[in-house]
């Protein structure tokens, strides 16, 4: 079946591709009607793109969802936006081989095989760092999203060859007082760059749409 097909047989489109098909997608489905999963959030760092899609979802009366993906924490920081927020910052370490083929990697020719020891790569805001690395900080866009937006969200990016273990880590800071996250991601089998709590948090944003109890923000 071709998407046109598709989307007129489905009631949800889950989107976990790349942030092209989020342009190609997204709007397609969400003028069919249909309910959207984003997974490729960082697509939503384009400002034009998102004021679209928002727009859509509500000419159309059709959900988006965003699962909070590989990092833990979106349900403090969604209850922290209800008030003030004066700072976001989010700290990712991965394995070289989890950060290889991104294009801020390919265009300042780092060696990223060559690193023995801990090497920050990247520091700036959530914008840049989504367009620096589009397959590997889908999480920045996510809590942009939550919180602060793209452009006061702080990033930093490094590369640690000694581990095994995708590591994020959410500090927060607003009305309500301050928190820390970090979860320690194992990556999913096939793929280095993606943690497998990314996955299972698209299978819960799935029961939460379906299920009648909600827990949590
Ligand atoms: N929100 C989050 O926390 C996370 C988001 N992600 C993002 O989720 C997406 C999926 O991740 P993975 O499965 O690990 O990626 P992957 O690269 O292993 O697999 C993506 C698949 O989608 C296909 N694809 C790409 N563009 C397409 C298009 N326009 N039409 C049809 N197929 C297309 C590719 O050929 C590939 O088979 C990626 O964009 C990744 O960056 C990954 C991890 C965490
Ligand atoms: O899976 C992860 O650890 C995070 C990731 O790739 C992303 O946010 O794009």
């Amino acid at each position: 079946m071709n998407i046109e097909e598709i989307i007129r047989s489905v009631d949800l489109v889950i989107e976990s591709a790349s942030q092209n098909a989020v342009r190609f997608i997204v709007p397609q489905a969400l003028k069919a009607g249909c309910d959207v999963m984003v997974l490729s959030v960082g697509a939503l760092a384009d400002e034009e793109l998102r004021a679209a899609l928002f727009g859509l979802a509500k000419e159309h009366n059709c959900k988006l969802y965003f699962p909070s993906g590989a990092v833990v924490g979106i349900d403090g920081l969604n209850s922290a936006s209800a008030a003030g927020i004066s700072s976001v910052t989010l700290t990712t370490r991965k394995p070289p081989s989890g950060l290889m083929g991104a294009p801020y990697v390919v265009e300042h020719g780092i060696e990223l095989e060559k690193l023995e020891k801990e090497t920050i790569l990247f520091e700036g805001t959530a914008s840049e760092a989504v367009k620096a690395f589009p397959a590997n900080v889908n999480v920045a866009a996510t809590i942009s999203l939550a919180g602060i937006g793209f452009e006061q969200t702080r990033v930093k990016i490094i590369a640690d060859p000694s581990l095994s273990r995708n590591v994020h880590e959410i500090t927060v800071e607003g009305e309500f007082g301050k928190f820390s996250t970090r979860v320690e991601n194992l990556p999913s089998p096939e793929n280095p760059k993606t943690s497998y709590l990314a996955a299972l948090s698209a299978v819960s944003t799935l029961k939460k749409i379906l299920n009648q109890v909600q827990i949590g923000t």
